[in-house]
């Protein structure tokens, strides 16, 4: 990557807080937060529940606006959802009346691609994510992990230089969880993205992530910024489940849920 492009991708958040009013009353969901995050980098939020840490992913994707403070990527502000910061959400949105080919083509379709590059480029996405074989299919004939596949090839097809994930694989069964997760690294390592990846599993968020962001219970703020390094590290190579059983995985595993253990308190 070159440092332009590194320029071009960094995300700065600078004092940036969100509160929301109601006609109850408002909450603080998100103290004042400085945070960098480098491109390329696959960063992982843990904490406790309401945290505020789909708030701070939805501030990243533009879907809400910062209370105060300010969050470029690069040089450009964020002023609203973008194709460039895409979204997978835990609920799949495909839509039902597309097949899944469709789905994938959708973003592009709205951009004016036109139809053969469109069907070009979804082909190859469906190809990556292992849906070769399933595009003319409509979403509720595939399984909760091959929607969640899906959704991934239609976030991927736009090219984003962001993608968000809010518990993508929270309503899957451990095995599939562990497959997507998986091929969720190669993915990861082969477009090159920078993820920022939202859990309530500390093992998922250590297995995943080059870096983990632990945050204290309401009014949400970064109470740990952890580096993640595990044996067999490769910058090219893709981590093995293996891993898990590692010492070094376990020990950081039990500092995380610890560190989670006492926000609540
Ligand atoms: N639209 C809203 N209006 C008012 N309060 C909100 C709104 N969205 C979230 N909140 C409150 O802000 C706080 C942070 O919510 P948020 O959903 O960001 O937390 P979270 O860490 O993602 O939670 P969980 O782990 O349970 O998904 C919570 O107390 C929540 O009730």
């Amino acid at each position: 990557m070159t440092a332009a492009l590194e320029l071009r991708d960094r995300v700065v958040l600078t004092g940036v807080s969100k509160t929301y009013d109601t006609p109850t009353g408002s909450t603080v969901a998100l103290s004042p937060t400085d945070l960098v995050i480098e491109p390329g980098a696959f960063v992982s939020i843990v904490g406790p529940s309401g945290c505020g840490k789909t708030t701070l992913l939805q501030l990243l994707g533009g879907f809400l606006t910062p209370s105060a403070g300010s969050l470029p990527v690069g040089p450009d502000p964020i002023d609203g959802p973008s194709p460039e910061r895409g979204v997978v959400f835990q609920a799949p949105t495909l839509y039902p009346w597309l097949t899944v080919r469709g789905n994938v083509e959708f973003g592009p379709k709205c951009r004016g691609v036109d139809r053969k590059t469109r069907r070009a480029a979804a082909e190859r996405m469906l190809d990556l994510v292992g849906l070769a074989d399933f595009g003319g299919k409509r979403p509720y004939e595939l399984s909760g992990g091959m929607q969640q596949r899906a959704q991934i090839a239609r976030v991927l097809v736009n090219d984003p230089r962001i993608i968000l994930m809010d518990e993508p694989f929270g309503a899957l069964d451990q095995l599939t969880r562990e497959r997507l997760q998986v091929e969720l690294l190669r993915l990861w390592r082969e477009a090159g993205k920078t993820i920022v990846f939202v859990t309530h599993s500390v093992e998922e968020a250590v297995f995943l992530s080059t870096r983990v962001l632990v945050m204290s219970a309401r009014p949400g703020r970064i109470i740990v910024d952890r580096d993640i390094v595990l044996p067999n590290d490769d910058p090219t190579g893709v981590r093995e489940l293996a891993v898990t059983a590692t010492p070094e995985f376990q020990a950081l595993k039990t500092e995380l849920a610890k560190a989670i253990y006492e926000a609540h308190a």
